[in-house]
């Protein structure tokens, strides 16, 4: 038996390029969009980068990286056709990084209330997350629309560990982009990256508290940031 070694500890996650490798998915629905409109698609790998500030941030840039004009004014619109067809195509590709499953049960096992604080609408959080049946790991899921205000805020990440029944005071978040650890620091929370997420700016000099590159090193890696505290 695992000793409760993490009780009262809560590890709120990424979603997007932490726990989940959805960039096949979400980017197969901006190719989609652009091949719609004659414009040229992008390949996974280089707009994998655009991941991490919301759907709308995604198109946005997408399109203007693929040399597209982007009205403002059409925002929502096109938002409501990014969903539409993304929701469609949820899991087609998307699959869990090696070993988060393991990982997500052991940490549970250990005694830590586990939590998702994901720039990714929660409807859309929920569905994903559900549709690869890893609902059951979670004692919330809260996108944007849930807390109020959206990493790199700190509230994202406070509210989602307090909402989640945590205390800010003794938790971690563990991401893969500049918004994780902007938000964990405005929290003063310490915080994870994994270096294979979907960062612009090289995962190391995010300014995380300790940097992983498989989920097998997660265990230690909350050790350390406990031990240091
Ligand atoms: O959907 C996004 O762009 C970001 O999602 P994340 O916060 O889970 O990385
Ligand atoms: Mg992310």
């Amino acid at each position: 038996m695992a000793e409760r070694d993490l009780e009262g500890w809560t590890i709120a996650f990424d979603l997007d390029g932490t726990l989940v490798e959805t960039a096949p998915d979400l980017i197969g629905t901006l190719n989609r969009m652009l091949t719609a409109r004659g414009l040229p698609s992008m390949p996974v790998e280089a707009a994998s980068h655009l991941v991490g500030h919301g759907a709308l941030a995604l198109l946005r840039h997408g399109f203007m990286e693929a040399g597209a004009a982007w009205d403002e004014a059409n925002n929502q619109p096109m938002l409501e056709e990014f969903i539409t067809d993304y929701t469609a195509h949820i899991a087609d590709h998307s699959l869990p990084y090696p070993g988060v499953i393991e990982s997500l049960d052991r940490l549970a096992a250990r005694g830590a209330i586990l939590c998702v604080a994901t720039n990714k609408r929660s409807d859309m959080s929920d569905a994903l997350i559900e549709a690869l049946g890893m609902t059951r790991h979670f004692a919330g899921i809260f996108g944007p629309d849930r807390v109020s205000a959206r990493k790199p805020d700190g509230a994202h990440v406070r509210e989602a560990v307090e909402k989640s029944g945590g205390d800010p005071a003794r938790a971690i978040m563990v991401g893969d982009g500049a918004p994780d650890t902007q938000a964990a620091k405005a929290a003063g929370v310490p915080s994870v990256v994994v270096s294979f997420g979907y960062t612009p700016i090289p995962a190391a000099e995010l300014g995380g508290d300790v940097l992983i590159d498989r989920f097998d090193e997660l265990d230690a890696a909350v050790n350390s940031l406990i031990a240091r505290r």
